[in-house]
């Protein structure tokens, strides 16, 4: 298969970066180099998208800081980049609507013949020295392809499509029958059987694709959370720049950690008020 004929691949994670960390971008070219492997896909674009402050999740810091953190953290990467739609609506968004969201962005830089690879990073100079990006965004000017929009997510996220009134039925049939997803797994998780084991998932089960993590890595932003409430180091654990904005700003605490406690999550509260 030639480079013009793979399928075009932009990677869109949704979290609550609170804050971001090595593991967050480490899942960017874990997805990255499995999808290639293949041969029938170009990974043209990464995505950070982080939740809106009305996620309501216990220690969620405002939604500033945690894009902030996101951006310093992607600085120096020629194809990660962060979106700060999401986090700007006044009201959580459902992850169904942002990937839609992103997709519709992606058809219509597509339609106008924007350099779909480089319209929205703004990092055109660094991209155009990187060949393969620079041929595929040729060919997007033809038309020729469209790309695909892949949610980007640790097996945690795809295990609580089951737990009661979290995600709607048809989001969840949208996310992976319209879209697909790139699911890394984490320690404990069996996203295979998980798979086997819902009927929506096994129905698209081509749409998913599990990339395994041998190098088993339990970052976890909580992990980093409760370390900085213990004044221990979280060096290596996040990137330098990152570690910076939080020392300076003091940005994690006893009291931060607190925020939204009393509060139901979100989608919780949407889908169990609506029943
Ligand atoms: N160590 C990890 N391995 C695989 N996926 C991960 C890992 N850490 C985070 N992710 C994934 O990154 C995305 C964003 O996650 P999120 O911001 O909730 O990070 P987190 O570290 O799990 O956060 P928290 O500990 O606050 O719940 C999710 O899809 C999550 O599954
Ligand atoms: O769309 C939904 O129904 C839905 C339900 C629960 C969680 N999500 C999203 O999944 C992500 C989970 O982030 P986190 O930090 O709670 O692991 C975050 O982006 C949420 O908006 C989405």
């Amino acid at each position: 298969m030639t480079l013009q004929e793979k399928t075009k691949v932009v990677l869109l994670a949704c979290g609550s970066f609170n804050p971001i960390t090595n593991m967050h971008l480490r899942m960017f070219e874990l997805a990255r180099d499995h999808l290639e492997d293949t041969g029938r896909y170009r990974v043209v674009k990464g995505i950070i998208s982080p939740v809106g402050d009305s996620y309501k999740k216990k220690g969620l810091i405002e939604a500033r800081h945690r894009l902030e953190m996101a951006r310093l953290a992607t600085q120096n990467s020629d194809w990660i980049t962060v979106d700060d739609w999401e986090s700007q609506q006044p009201e959580w968004v459902e992850t169904a609507k942002v990937v839609r969201h992103h997709h519709a962005e992606l058809i219509s830089s597509e339609n106008n013949n924007d350099d779909v690879d480089t319209v929205r990073c703004g990092k055109r100079r660094k991209l155009e020295k990187n060949k393969n990006i620079c041929q595929s965004s040729s060919y997007n000017k033809t038309g020729a392809d469209s790309p695909n929009l892949n949610l980007l997510c640790g097996a945690d996220v795809l295990e609580s499509f089951s737990v009661p009134n979290l995600w709607k039925p048809e989001d969840i049939e949208e996310i992976v029958g319209r879209y697909g997803v790139a699911c890394i797994t984490r320690c404990g998780s069996d996203p295979e059987k998980f798979i086997n084991q819902s009927d929506v998932l096994y129905k698209h089960r081509k749409n998913i694709h599990v990339i395994r993590e041998w190098v088993t890595n339990e970052i976890s932003a909580t992990h980093v959370r409760r370390a900085l409430r213990r004044r221990q180091s979280v060096r290596y654990l996040l990137p330098d720049p990152v570690v910076s904005y939080i020392d300076e700003r003091s940005l994690y605490s006893a009291e931060s950690e607190q925020k939204n406690a009393d509060v139901i999550l979100a989608p919780l509260q949407r889908y169990t008020s609506t029943n």
